[in-house]
């Protein structure tokens, strides 16, 4: 047998998808529900309601198919990069779980993985959370690999490319009317104020990142279209107790204003997505389009990357350049827009746990 002649991935022997899980049928609803608000004060209502998500869909989330499609390219990307690693896949909150996942890769006799999780930005939700995780679920499987969870990808060409020629593609499918005057309207998942101020090393990063990428994704429509289209940050999937603050506009109240105000169409743009989780088929597709149509809005919902080459390839830049740093070679590291490249290894007690320290990974606290 020749070796492989691809790029160098040492000291990695496996890259490791960690992501967030959904329910497959009715039946797995309210377990997978139970599994994700245990001790976080979700009001009984929010939670019933949600669930109903769940069931108009068949009980069934788009989150693990999506997951099992990025899983085939990402192996299909590596292979035709000359790139033998075996990937692997767990989830947070349901089945494939990421301590059997770990078990396996220990079986399997991994030593040492690169993970990349299917969210983008940073807050306590979108990063520590799953670095304790990845903390309790080495914890719990004796003999896990060595876990080395690669950076926040935000601003990475391959997340951000998709995001612009998915919003080019949103405006064309608009009546040509009311294209040149459609209000970009970058989406996120809302979250409680308190963590959105206390996200990334120096507080407020979950919004400076949305709002640079937001940006970014807007000139760079402006650069293809030749229009100057107005954008704003709204958000989605606001949950808790009313009695605290989350971020806002909500998007349907968005809407409404932006229809007051006069404005006939919009683009939603999913930027807060790597897929058409739940929050993009119910929230967006599902509920916005309906606030859309009662107000009189024009409204088409932009793509989210899902498998696009660039995100895929995006994986492997990901993966080689953390390699190249752990062998201590020097980098070029791939970041558009005004923040720069994240850090590979988190800030000492950035994006705190709510409800008060826990075991992490991958930070310099850990
Ligand atoms: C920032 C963020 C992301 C993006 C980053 C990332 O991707 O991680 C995200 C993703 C997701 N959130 C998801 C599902 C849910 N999130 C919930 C609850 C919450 N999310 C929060 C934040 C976020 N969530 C927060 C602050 C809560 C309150 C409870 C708590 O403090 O933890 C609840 C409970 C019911 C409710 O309260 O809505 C559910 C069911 C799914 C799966 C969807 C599918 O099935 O396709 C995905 C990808
Ligand atoms: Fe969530």
């Amino acid at each position: 047998m020749v070796a492989p002649s691809g790029p160098d991935v040492s000291p990695y022997d496996a890259l490791l998808l960690l992501s967030f899980g959904g329910p497959e049928k009715p039946e797995d609803v309210v377990p997978f529900l139970e599994n994700v608000t245990r001790g976080r004060g979700i009001p009984r209502e929010r939670l019933e309601a949600v669930g109903e998500h769940y069931f108009a869909f068949g009980g069934r989330s788009p989150i693990n198919d999506q997951n099992r499609a990025l899983l085939a390219a990402i192996r299909e990307d590596l292979e035709g990069a000359g790139i033998s690693l075996p990937v692997y896949w767990g989830n947070r909150n349901w089945d494939p779980y990421l301590a059997d996942t770990l078990a396996q890769m220990r079986d399997d006799g991994i030593t040492r993985a690169a993970v990349l999780t299917t969210s983008a930005y940073s807050s306590y939700s979108s990063c520590r959370q799953y670095r304790e995780n990845l903390a309790e679920a080495s914890a719990a499987v004796e003999g896990a690999p060595r876990l080395d969870r690669l950076r926040q990808y935000f601003n990475h060409p391959g997340f951000v490319e998709p995001v612009v020629d998915a919003t080019l593609a949103a405006l064309a499918e608009l009546s040509q009317d009311v294209r040149d005057e459609a209000v970009l309207l970058f989406v996120t998942h809302s979250i409680p104020t308190d963590m959105a101020s206390t996200s990334g090393p120096e507080g407020d990063a979950y919004v400076r990142q949305h709002v640079d990428v937001a940006g970014e994704v807007a000139a760079r429509v402006q650069a293809q279209t030749g229009r100057r289209h107005a954008h704003d940050l709204v958000y989605c999937s606001r949950s808790g107790s009313p009695h605290t603050p989350w971020l806002e506009p909500d998007v349907n109240d968005h809407l409404r204003a932006l229809a007051a105000g006069g404005a006939r169409s919009a683009v939603l743009i999913p930027v807060g997505f790597v897929s058409d989780h739940m929050e993009v088929v119910y929230d967006l597709d599902t509920e916005a389009a309906e606030t859309a149509v009662e107000v009189g809005l024009a409204v088409v919902r932009a793509a989210t990357p899902g498998v696009d080459t660039r995100f895929v390839a995006m994986a492997r830049d990901l993966l080689l350049e953390r390699a190249a740093v752990e062998r201590g070679e020097d980098v070029t590291r791939a970041a558009v827009g005004n923040i720069g490249a994240w850090r590979d290894i988190c800030a000492a007690g950035c994006c705190p746990n709510p409800r008060g320290p826990r075991p992490a990974l991958c930070g310099a606290d850990a």
